[in-house]
């Protein structure tokens, strides 16, 4: 019982150190405010246009992949600033490929906006 107990403790634990590292991204990163305000924008377009539930569904998906991509670019820079605070090739490659997959979330998301919105205009 006892076991069970503080498996529960530390679930909820790790949920308030997964809350508070959010809470420490949306504060101090700046691409990850503008992805906040994209998602505000898009959001209240959503009701605007009135997107289907399935549209609805897409939209947010594509929100909580590029946001949570961002999240996992912020923590390598953190990281390989870390490891290495001097310049370094190798930690520019690495810096790079990891923006580089916030990129690629992006572009898809912004594909994947164009045929939500651009039906509603034509
Ligand atoms: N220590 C380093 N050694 C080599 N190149 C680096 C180093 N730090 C940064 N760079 C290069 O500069 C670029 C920008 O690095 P930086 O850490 O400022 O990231 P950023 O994309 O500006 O991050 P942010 O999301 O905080 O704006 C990297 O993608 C990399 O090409």
């Amino acid at each position: 019982m006892q076991n069970k107990e503080s498996f529960i403790v530390n679930r909820l634990k790790s949920v308030g150190y997964a809350f508070k590292g959010m809470l420490i991204l949306i504060k101090t990163e700046s691409s990850i405010k503008i992805q906040v305000f994209i998602a505000i924008i898009v959001t209240v377009a959503g009701f605007v246009f009135g997107i289907s539930k399935t549209e609805w569904m897409i939209q947010i998906g594509m929100i909580g992949l590029v946001m949570s991509i961002e999240g996992i670019n912020t923590a390598i820079e953190y990281l390989a600033d870390f490891v290495h605070p001097q310049h370094h090739e190798k930690i520019g490659l690495i810096k790079d490929i990891a923006a580089g997959a916030v990129f690629i979330a992006s572009i898809i998301a912004v594909i994947v906006g164009g045929f939500i919105y651009l039906p509603k205009f034509l």
